[in-house]
């Protein structure tokens, strides 16, 4: 069986990845995503799971800069996956309770770093006394939680957490929007067999040349007579020079089109360098 390296256990990337692909895989997990990473570059793992991007916060930077500067990891296959957040913890304690915030009691909340953006409506009602600490994975958070075993501390993550953890749900999908959903990416130096989509996508890095106006827009240029439609194009450092910038592009569409390469080389004509992270199938959420 391939070995999947995920952020885990208990984790949203843990219910996504089961979510999609099935149990005909060995799942390894790690604390740290960088971790994740590096197991999959060193072939302790077949392939990787990153989440990458959020319905509310955009990308999760700190992953795409490992993806891009890190590690030379194609992209295999993206997902697209519901994430209900839950408030984890104890309840008040005797004599803690407040009529007007059941949660005031709460000191502390620890979660992942890209949690409180996707419930902040809730954290500000009943949260606004708290301290939130970002800890490794929302798992990592319910695991303290269950050390401490203090009321007034809290964890935000999944309901596979509370159960395994054995702490309690006080208070279930507290996201800002039912729809939050995740982006996920399996990373790996092998192609895997997956199930057929139809919808094929490719991401490019693209850096510019110096002294050359104008040549975002030949880029951009490149793909629209072509009628290749883009998904996504950030800015983001090269960490070379300051005010040097790569573009970090997703396009609907193969490489094994005609147009595609076309629409690259011309791109390189112009002297811009091209990096291909990957072409891989995408998936939207089925349940
Ligand atoms: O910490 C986790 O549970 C993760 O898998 C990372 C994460 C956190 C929040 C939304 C999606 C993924």
């Amino acid at each position: 069986m391939k070995r999947v390296a995920i952020l885990g256990p208990s984790t949203f990337s843990e219910e996504a990845t089961r979510h999609f692909l099935g149990e005909d895989f060995t799942y390894v997990s790690y604390k740290l995503i960088s971790e994740v990473f590096n197991a999959t570059s060193s072939g302790e793992t077949d392939l990787g799971v990153i989440p990458i991007e959020n319905t509310l916060e955009g990308s999760v930077h700190l992953h795409v800069d490992w993806l891009v500067h890190e590690v030379d990891l194609p992209i295999r296959a993206e997902w697209v996956f519901p994430i209900d957040m839950n408030l984890i913890g104890y309840p008040a304690p005797e004599g803690r309770t407040d009529e007007s915030n059941p949660f005031g009691y709460i000191r502390k909340v620890l979660s992942h770093h890209v949690v409180p953006a996707q419930c902040s409506r809730f954290m500000k009602q009943y949260l606004s006394g708290a301290e939130f600490e970002q800890v490794s994975s929302t798992a990592e958070g319910v695991r303290i939680v269950s050390s401490l075993q203090d009321p007034s501390v809290a964890a935000i993550g999944t309901a596979i957490a509370s159960t395994n953890y054995g702490v309690p749900m006080l208070q279930k999908e507290i996201q800002d929007h039912k729809d939050n959903m995740t982006r996920f990416l399996l990373v790996g130096k092998e192609a895997s067999e997956l199930k057929p989509s139809e919808d094929m996508k490719t991401t490019i890095l693209v850096t510019l040349p110096e002294d050359y106006p104008g040549a975002l827009h030949q880029v951009l240029s490149a793909f629209a007579w072509r009628r290749i439609n883009l998904s996504k194009i950030e800015s983001k450092p090269t960490k070379k020079k300051l005010g040097t910038y790569y573009f970090y592009i997703d396009i609907a569409g193969s490489l094994d089109s005609v147009l595609l390469p076309s629409a690259i080389q011309e791109i390189e004509a112009i002297g811009c360098q091209v990096r291909i992270l990957g072409c891989y199938p995408s998936y939207p959420y089925t349940n």
